[in-house]
């Protein structure tokens, strides 16, 4: 726990000057447990049913419709000491939660992606997206319409997000590791909605996050201002005229956030603050007016920035642009076809894309160029092997219960979910030869190779519960 003697002189005295009679309840707020939130992956269920399978009453965070406190873990997230049943029962092992049905997620967290307006249909850029918080809300508002291009520079964090992304089931969506400044190149004023959650100081995570204040004592705020207002810059460059920039940090730096926002201000004169009300307890910058704070001692979450900003409607001139010749479909392998045709969808042939043997369903009328790094395009289905074809974790996450014919469809208390989960073999109740879809409680966890009653374990590796 951080107490405030370890607090650096200079934090304090800018934590005075923007709390001033507040100070002191900040304070005592460093002492008390952080909230763990979670958030329904709407693309699976609504939040009424999430509540029912889990069997809990949740608290609501007033601030995000589908998002709940979830009071019994209130503090740090440790699984290793707990029993396996105990386990089972927590929220990151729990099965429900490897069927991507919610999103662990700190309540201030939530609020970037609901203050953007996503609606289906839009074109929506994650710019700063690992692990991929945003990415997976914004694709939930989304509702599988549109599309979704998230993206980080880091390479390593990318893979979190990744994962967090094929986990929710989302196909929609293009996954870029790349700097800013390349994307910005292709993406011209393309998007309706851009969040920019920037790397930041991480003030508001000090009684969460211990590693971030360690960090924070060797960099400090100023080291982020100029990369924000960078990132912000390339930011501008892709929103569609009439468009919503929404920028949130994890910090309290007056440098970082109004700092980046008036210099980004000064430079686009496009640009104006869309107000946010300073409801529910969240605070509006003095400096910046309809600009929001969130403080711990004020609600029940951990510190956070938001802006959300507007770029002047103008009329655009006709896209002059010749209408692209039409691809020829490729041939597909017939032992792809076959195995779509088991998954009851209108499958649209000519969005199927085939890199090295890896076959992608890409999202409908995206823009794709070649000169970016891509780690996604759409989701990825599975891979054309000889004489067969092998189904990835990415599709089963994506299909419905409904889509598939004859599911292994296994309560969340059959130990055999657990054990599936594992990647061991398991046993079905019914005979059956070929690829099938496993689900728990009709929602889908994977596939299985079966032979007669015994299912071969196609759960991706990288996932497994332990
Ligand atoms: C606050 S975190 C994002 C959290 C994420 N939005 C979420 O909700 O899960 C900031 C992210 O910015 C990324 N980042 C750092 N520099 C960047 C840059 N120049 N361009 C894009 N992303 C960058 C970091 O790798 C980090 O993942």
């Amino acid at each position: 726990m951080i107490q405030e003697k370890d607090l650096p002189i200079g934090y304090k005295t800018a934590m005075k000057d923007l709390l001033k009679e507040d100070y002191d309840a900040y304070i005592r707020s460093l002492d008390e447990k952080p909230y763990v939130g979670i958030r329904t992956n709407l693309l699976k269920l609504t939040p009424e049913r999430l509540k029912e399978i889990l069997d809990r009453d949740f608290i609501s965070i007033p601030w995000v419709e589908e998002g709940f406190y979830f009071e019994e873990e209130k503090g740090v997230l440790t699984t290793s000491t707990l029993s396996e049943d105990d386990k089972i029962k927590s929220i990151s092992k729990n099965p429900y939660y490897f069927a991507g049905l919610y999103y662990i997620q700190e309540p201030s967290a939530m609020t970037p992606a609901m203050m953007a307006g996503i609606k289906p249909g839009d074109k929506v850029l994650d710019l700063c997206a690992a692990p991929g918080g945003k990415s997976t809300q914004a694709a939930s508002y989304l509702k599988g319409e549109g599309l979704l291009v998230s993206n980080d520079f880091s390479a390593s964090r990318v893979k979190a997000l990744q994962k967090n992304i094929e986990v929710s089931g989302i196909d929609n969506v293009l996954i870029t590791n790349e700097d800013p400044k390349n994307l910005s190149k292709i993406y011209i004023e393309y998007f309706d909605k851009i969040i920019v959650d920037a790397p930041c100081s991480g003030e508001g995570m000090f009684r969460r996050d211990s590693a971030v204040f360690k960090a924070y004592l060797s960099r400090g705020p100023k080291f982020f201002t100029g990369l924000q207002v960078s990132i912000l810059n390339e930011a501008a460059k892709m929103l569609k005229p009439g468009g919503t920039l929404v920028y949130s940090t994890c910090t309290y730096s007056k440098i970082e956030d109004e700092g980046s926002l008036l210099e980004f201000l000064e430079i686009h004169k496009e640009f104006y603050i869309d107000k946010i009300k300073a409801d529910y307890g969240f605070e509006e910058s003095r400096d910046l007016p309809g600009t929001i704070r969130l403080f711990p001692h004020k609600i029940k979450g951990e510190g956070h920035f938001v802006a959300r900003l507007k770029k002047e409607n103008r009329v655009v001139e006709e896209n002059k642009e010749k209408p692209k010749k039409k691809k020829k479909s490729p041939k597909l392998a017939e032992e792809l076809v076959e195995f779509l045709s088991k998954i009851k969808r209108d499958w649209d042939y000519e969005r199927i894309f085939i890199n090295k043997n890896y076959a992608y369903y890409l999202p409908k009328d995206a823009l794709i160029d070649k000169s970016l790094h891509y780690i996604r395009t759409g989701l990825l289905l599975g891979e054309i092997k000889k004489n067969r074809f092998e189904p990835f974790q990415a599709l089963a996450m994506n299909i419905k219960f409904e889509e598939w014919d004859n599911p292994l469809n296994l309560t969340a208390t059959d130990e055999r979910v657990i054990r599936y989960l594992k990647g061991e073999t398991i046993e079905a109740d019914d005979e059956y030869n070929g690829i099938r879809l496993v689900c728990v409680d009709g929602f889908s966890l994977g596939f299985v190779k079966q032979n007669k009653r015994s299912c071969k374990n196609k759960y991706y590796q990288g996932w497994r519960w332990m």
